[in-house]
């Protein structure tokens, strides 16, 4: 019997949109049995710094600002550059999520971030797994990955509404993608095991 994943929600949220997807990444990662723990990355300490090295996976999470990841999120991915030279996250699973107010907004920009930065860390990436919905004439906005992502899961909220409008799909996008890292973590844990003990 193997340990539950280990998965760190890392993540930057300014008026707590972002939170309502961090949240929902959780739902669905401990859903899928694994343990999870929340770091919010604006003010990083040791215990927040213990989490993440000791994670199996790691999901990053912003919101969209000026076209990427907010700026919070930007200087917590540079104060990870001690733990890049070392390659401390070496495979390490990993993916990630944003919010924008824009339909488009430029958000394919956070998601492509967060899949380079994992990627200068040696992480392994997890994409959404999922076709778009929403796409042909029978389909819906209620459709799971309305919005056409697959690096991650994305979400739409005019600026003006409060974090508790954020769209049922795009909640039920993120809770997939949490549910989808810890399937696939899983999977990669119990294939390295294997290995070791052949
Ligand atoms: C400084 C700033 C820059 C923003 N830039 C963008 C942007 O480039 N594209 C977009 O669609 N929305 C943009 N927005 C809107 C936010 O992405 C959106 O309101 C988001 O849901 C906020 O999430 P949060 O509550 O987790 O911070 C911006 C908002 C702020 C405050």
């Amino acid at each position: 019997m193997h340990k539950p994943p280990r998965i760190a929600v890392a993540y930057h949220s300014g008026r707590g949109h972002t939170e309502v997807l961090a949240q929902a990444v959780r739902t669905g990662a401990q859903a899928a049995g694994a343990e999870t723990t929340m770091v919010i990355v604006d003010a990083m300490d040791d215990a927040k710094w213990e989490i993440l090295d000791t994670a199996d996976a790691i999901v990053f999470g912003a919101p969209t600002y000026m076209g990427s990841a907010s700026g919070k999120f930007h200087a917590f991915a540079e104060s990870t550059n001690k733990r890049w030279a070392r390659q401390a996250w070496k495979d390490k699973l990993g993916s990630g999520f944003t919010i924008s107010a824009c339909k488009a907004g430029d958000k394919d920009s956070s998601l492509g971030y967060f899949a380079t930065l994992g990627a200068q860390h040696g992480m392994i990436w997890v994409s959404l797994g999922l076709l778009p919905g929403w796409h042909l004439s029978h389909e819906s906005e209620n459709d799971l990955n309305r919005l056409g992502y697959f690096n991650g899961a994305a979400a739409t909220l005019p600026g003006d509404l409060p974090p508790d409008a954020v769209h049922k799909a795009d909640i039920a996008t993120a809770e997939h993608l949490g549910r989808r890292v810890a399937e696939q973590t899983a999977a990669f844990l119990t294939g390295r095991a294997a290995l070791t003990h052949r």
